[in-house]
């Protein structure tokens, strides 16, 4: 669930990326990389870790140009820690191609062996990110020599990467002396937004200077333009929205600042991630026409009315969420119940979250840095502890000791979301079904190995219900909840595959 951003700006672009990109932090925190376009010249930055530690003022002063993409990741294919499978990736022919993508392929073992045997193009990483920037040069290539390179002749490539690629995908993608494109998979499982901001004076007088002195042309466009995975980059910028990219879709800004869209797959239908709502996006945003936070109050009220059937009312006093993800959901849950809403449990700021961190060992020992149980709110108390969701269990099994150590009488545990069973193969890091806590056991067997007293979980209906509210949505892409792959091509032996390749 790598976070993405592109910019077509009338001046220097780095920071205005770099602004962006602080805001999808929450999506990806392995590695970022920037890449900006100077007129035919590219200049890229990858770096580790988070954007606020990651570039140094040197770095940014070499990102020239007017456009630009950035990225967060969370590794979902390949390595975390390799540096050489972090984003963007870049090819140097047709064109010179950089490219972000939040999201997983599904079809990598073909695309590999199809790049190998007929593209005749090499990989240097296990990214599925390289892989589809290959599949994206091979298709621009086709039309090399035809005519020159035009919004529909990069249109038509799209339709050529949708027809060869499976899975989720949000792409940006920075094509040397043309233009940003952007296009999203034909369910609309991953995010991406349009928003454009008109260039004000006090924005066109800085980037005049910057173009005089950067050999642009001094025709300043009319807007700016920026595309993102989450609307609350465009609220924070100033942006307005203009609307979702739709599933299938690619939108195209020339270097100009003039927009062109074209639906360029056959069969869409729009099918949004569940886990975006539930767990990855911050509350702030609007995805899809619905709110985040909204669809976390309606899970958590949902929530209280399964908790209110299998836990007596006075087998607990007081509600209290695990921060941050799950504070929306346990707000409802304390209304709709009439319980006191509490915070027993303190974060540590400066720990980033611990799901999407690489490796078990280090996301078991950061619960613990994270979160710190206070005496006071647990002494001789019964508490029900609401967390969004409960995937490996590392999180609800330390935070249910905590609250016994803490004092707590009596600990209930409920789930804002249902049972994570199945792995997950469009872009969240769960490849491999057995570290599934819930994976093949009742919710019994999961209540006692987080040894509480009792554990709840939404149902998948509700779920489906509190996301989906009252929109004209195609479905909702639950997998890990109910083993059903909307893309179709996932089979046992894929599953297998999976989780025998991804780190997880
Ligand atoms: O069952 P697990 O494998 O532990 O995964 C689920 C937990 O991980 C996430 O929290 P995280 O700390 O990543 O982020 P948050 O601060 O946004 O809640 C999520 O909110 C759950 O608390
Ligand atoms: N979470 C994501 O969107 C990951 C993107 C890509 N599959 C990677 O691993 O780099
Ligand atoms: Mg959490």
């Amino acid at each position: 669930m790598c976070g993405i951003v592109g910019h077509v700006s009338a001046g220097p672009v780095n920071q205005q990326v770099y602004d962006s990109l602080l805001l999808v932090q929450h999506r990806g925190q392995d590695s970022t990389g920037i890449a900006t376009a100077d007129g035919r010249t590219l200049h890229q930055s990858k770096k580790s870790g988070q954007v606020r530690e990651a570039y140094r003022t040197r770095d940014m002063r070499e990102l020239l140009g007017n456009i630009g993409l950035g990225h967060v990741r969370y590794a979902t294919k390949g390595h975390a820690t390799n540096l050489d499978e972090a984003q963007p990736f870049y090819v140097n022919a047709p064109y010179g191609i950089v490219l972000v993508h939040n999201g997983n392929l599904t079809n990598t073992r073909e695309l590999t062996q199809q790049m190998r045997e007929r593209d005749f193009r090499h990989l240097n990483s296990s990214s599925d990110t390289e892989l589809l920037l290959n599949v994206l040069a091979s298709s621009l290539q086709d039309n090399v020599g035809n005519r020159h390179l035009d919004a529909d002749a990069i249109f038509e490539a799209v339709t050529k990467v949708h027809s060869r690629i499976r899975g989720a995908y949000g792409v940006i993608a920075l094509i040397a002396g043309h233009g940003l494109l952007a296009f999203r998979d034909p369910l609309g499982i991953r995010p991406l937004v349009l928003g454009r901001r008109q260039v004000t004076e006090e924005i066109a007088e800085a980037a005049r200077t910057y173009r005089e002195t950067h050999g642009l042309s001094d025709e300043l466009p009319e807007q700016e333009w920026v595309v993102a995975s989450e609307s609350l980059v465009l609220e924070a910028g100033g942006y307005e929205v203009v609307r979702e990219i739709a599933p299938g879709e690619a939108v195209f800004i020339d270097e100009a600042g003039r927009m062109q869209s074209q639906q360029c797959a056959t069969d869409t239908s729009l099918v949004p991630c569940a886990f975006e709502y539930v767990y990855l996006a911050r509350p702030d945003s609007v995805m899809n026409g619905i709110s985040v936070y909204e669809a976390r109050l309606r899970m958590g009220e949902k929530l209280a009315q399964t908790v209110r059937k299998h836990v007596p009312d006075d087998d607990f006093d007081v509600v209290m969420p695990i921060p941050d993800s799950a504070r929306p959901a346990a707000l409802q849950v304390a209304h709709t119940l009439g319980k006191e809403y509490r915070e027993g449990f303190y974060k540590n700021r400066y720990v980033g979250r611990t799901f999407i961190m690489p490796g078990q060992e280090v996301r078991q020992k950061s619960v613990r840095q994270k979160l710190n149980a206070m005496r006071s709110e647990f002494e001789g108390k019964k508490v029900l502890i609401i967390d969004d969701s409960i995937v490996r269990g590392t999180t609800s099994k330390q935070i249910v000791e905590m609250a016994y150590e803490a004092g707590a009488v009596k600990v209930a545990f409920a789930s804002a979301a249902p049972p994570v069973r199945y792995p997950h193969v469009y872009g969240i890091n769960m490849p491999n079904a057995e570290e599934l806590v819930a994976h093949n056991r009742s919710v019994e067997d999961v209540r006692k190995i987080l040894g509480c007293d009792h554990l709840v979980y939404l149902g998948v209906e509700d779920m489906a219900e509190a996301i989906m509210a009252d929109t004209d949505w195609d479905g909702l892409e639950m997998s890990c909840f109910t083993g059903e792959y909307v893309t179709g091509d996932v089979t046992e032996e894929y599953l297998e595959f999976v989780a025998g390749d991804q780190e997880s």
